[in-house]
């Protein structure tokens, strides 16, 4: 497939007149075609035509859904290594990684399809009249129906399972919701490659060609365009804190507001339990440098700090982390910026009144990040909430704390979070149980015995969690309960079968439906 730097417009190629390059993460050189940026006029085109395609889109029978959303996956597979070395180059990520990621992707899709079958996620519920009740008690029948057009912001740290045909954009097609994809600039190649797929895909599925646009640019004025146009029913974002904060803002300040779904920042607090840690410190002290340097640190599950109560166990786990960072080599990061941002937040962290360097991975020439561990005492930690800031990289600090008394006071007065985790043993379950209510309030998703980075695409997953993790804790955007945050429910009331929605009369076509309360297949 050619690169033409256009905008996919309805199934249309839209060339601009201001135009921007996609750059080699690696040099930070700009590179090949020029991207057309989005104009006003794109946006408001692109919306119009996802308005117009809705009710077509989501009426379509559940079976041609999820056929579109495999279709979609089928000709993701069929780029190829094209789409892995265009990745490579615009996001400095390696082979095995992004092949992996592509599997994510795909997997995704065809999870989202057989969800879209499953038809659990359209809860549908009838509560039978009864006239002889006092007062009579009306036929009510309930289902969830699709949002309408989603604007999706593509994440620049996973080009392609948090991106054009990421976790948001088939959670909404689940949804039955058209999409207007915002671009991320890091990546443009890597979008225009998926966006060419997903657009065949709409073309051959014989759906209407604005289910699906892509708009690209690098200017915030775009973002805010798309979240402000009226025909906008829901937001998707993964980024930063600002960028997420920024389109919510857009978002309320409409004269109709929408929900906004946005995961932007975590530090994932790890805590090792004293039994576990005396046990197998130097195991963990390796496994904890993987983590935090994994993909050059550029995961929102990235393990930020780690909390344990000093002593002996701890101070074996530090020195094995201090040699275990020694060869960890520098890696490239995903663009200029946030090779820049990691090193000033790196550097603003190194500053703050009790962080002590412990350790530092390989020098890092140009756009690589080097690893770095800090340690902190739990007073000073609490004393400065600047510690909490992500520092999106492979940096982390570890929090040396008096007692589990001090954990606990630790976690509890923590921001929201995407994950917690606690390494322990079964001498450690009675202290582990003290600390689960805290943990609970935190973080969306509580792992035990291995680290944060890396999330499974199921149907339990929960990859969210209280502000600031997300604009919104109730709700997930990987896996399949992702599909809720685009739906909202109508009931219907004494109405005529043939008004029906087919789901709800009475031949039930074989979903799962609450009868006057219980559930029947
Ligand atoms: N926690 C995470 O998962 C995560 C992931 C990626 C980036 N980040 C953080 O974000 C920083 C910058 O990286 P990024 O470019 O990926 O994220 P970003 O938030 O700057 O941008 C993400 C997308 O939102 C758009 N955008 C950003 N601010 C906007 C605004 N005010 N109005 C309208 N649109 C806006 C951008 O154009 C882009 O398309 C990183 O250094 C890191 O700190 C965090
Ligand atoms: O960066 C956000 C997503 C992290 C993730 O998907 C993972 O850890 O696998």
């Amino acid at each position: 497939m050619t690169i033409t730097g256009e905008n996919f417009i309805a199934g249309e190629r839209r060339k601009g007149t201001s135009t921007f390059q996609a750059r080699d993460a690696q040099s930070g050189e700009a590179f090949g075609e020029s991207f057309a940026a989005a104009s006003a006029q794109d946006v408001s085109d692109a919306c119009a035509a996802a308005a117009d395609a809705q009710n077509d889109f989501s009426s379509r029978p559940l079976a041609e859904r999820a056929a579109f959303l495999r279709l979609v996956a089928d000709k993701i597979d069929a780029l190829g290594d094209t789409l892995t070395q265009r990745a490579m180059k615009e996001s400095g990520l390696p082979e095995a990684r992004l092949n992996g990621e592509r599997g994510r992707t795909v997997g995704q899709l065809r999870l989202f399809a057989a969800e879209v079958e499953n038809g659990g996620w359209q809860q549908l519920r009838i509560d039978h009249a009864d006239a002889d009740r006092t007062p009579p008690k009306p036929d009510l029948r309930l289902r969830m129906i699709p949002l309408g057009p989603v604007a999706v912001f593509g994440a620049s740290n996973f080009p392609l399972a948090f991106s054009v045909a990421g976790g948001d954009t088939a959670s909404a097609f689940a949804a039955g919701c058209c999409v207007v994809v915002k671009g991320h600039p890091a990546h443009p190649g890597t979008s225009e490659l998926v966006a060419q797929a997903i657009t065949e895909a709409v073309a051959e599925a014989g759906l209407p060609a604005g289910t699906f646009s892509l708009l690209n640019g690098t200017e915030n004025s775009l973002g805010e365009a798309l979240v402000t146009d009226p025909r906008i029913a829901a937001v998707g974002f993964t980024g930063s804190r600002g960028g997420g904060l920024a389109l919510m803002q857009h978002a309320a300040a409409r004269d109709v507001p929408i929900p906004v779904y946005a995961e932007m920042s975590s530090i994932n607090p790890v805590t090792l339990m004293p039994a576990r840690l005396a046990d197998a410190a130097e195991d963990l002290a390796k496994a904890y440098v993987g983590s935090l340097s994994l993909g050059a640190g550029q995961f929102c599950t990235n393990p930020g700090i780690v909390l344990a109560v000093k002593g002996d166990a701890l101070d074996r786990f530090l020195a094995a982390a201090k040699e275990e960072l020694k060869s960890v080599g520098g890696q490239t990061m995903l663009t200029t910026g946030i090779h820049k941002a990691y090193t000033e937040g790196a550097s603003r962290l190194a500053q703050r009144t009790g962080a002590e360097l412990l350790g530092m991975g390989e020098e890092a020439p140009g756009t690589c990040g080097q690893a770095q561990v800090f340690t902190v005492s739990a007073d000073a930690f609490l004393a400065d909430k600047g510690f909490e800031e992500e520092v999106f990289g492979p940096s982390s600090i570890v929090i040396q704390c008096e007692d589990l008394a001090q954990v606990k006071q630790v976690l509890s007065g923590l921001e929201g979070q995407l994950t917690t985790t606690l390494h322990m043993n079964e001498a450690d379950h009675e202290d582990a149980a003290m600390l689960m209510p805290v943990l609970e309030q935190l973080a969306g998703r509580i792992i035990a015995n291995s680290w944060p980075t890396g999330v499974d695409v199921t149907h339990a997953m929960v990859h969210g969690g209280p502000f600031p993790a997300t604009s919104d804790g109730r709700s997930t955007s990987v896996g399949t309960l992702a599909i809720e945050r685009f739906l909202r429910p109508v009931s219907y009331q004494d109405m005529p079968e043939s008004l029906l929605p087919s789901a709800l009369r009475s031949e039930n076509p074989g979903y799962l439906v609450r009868v006057d309360g219980d559930y029947r297949a």
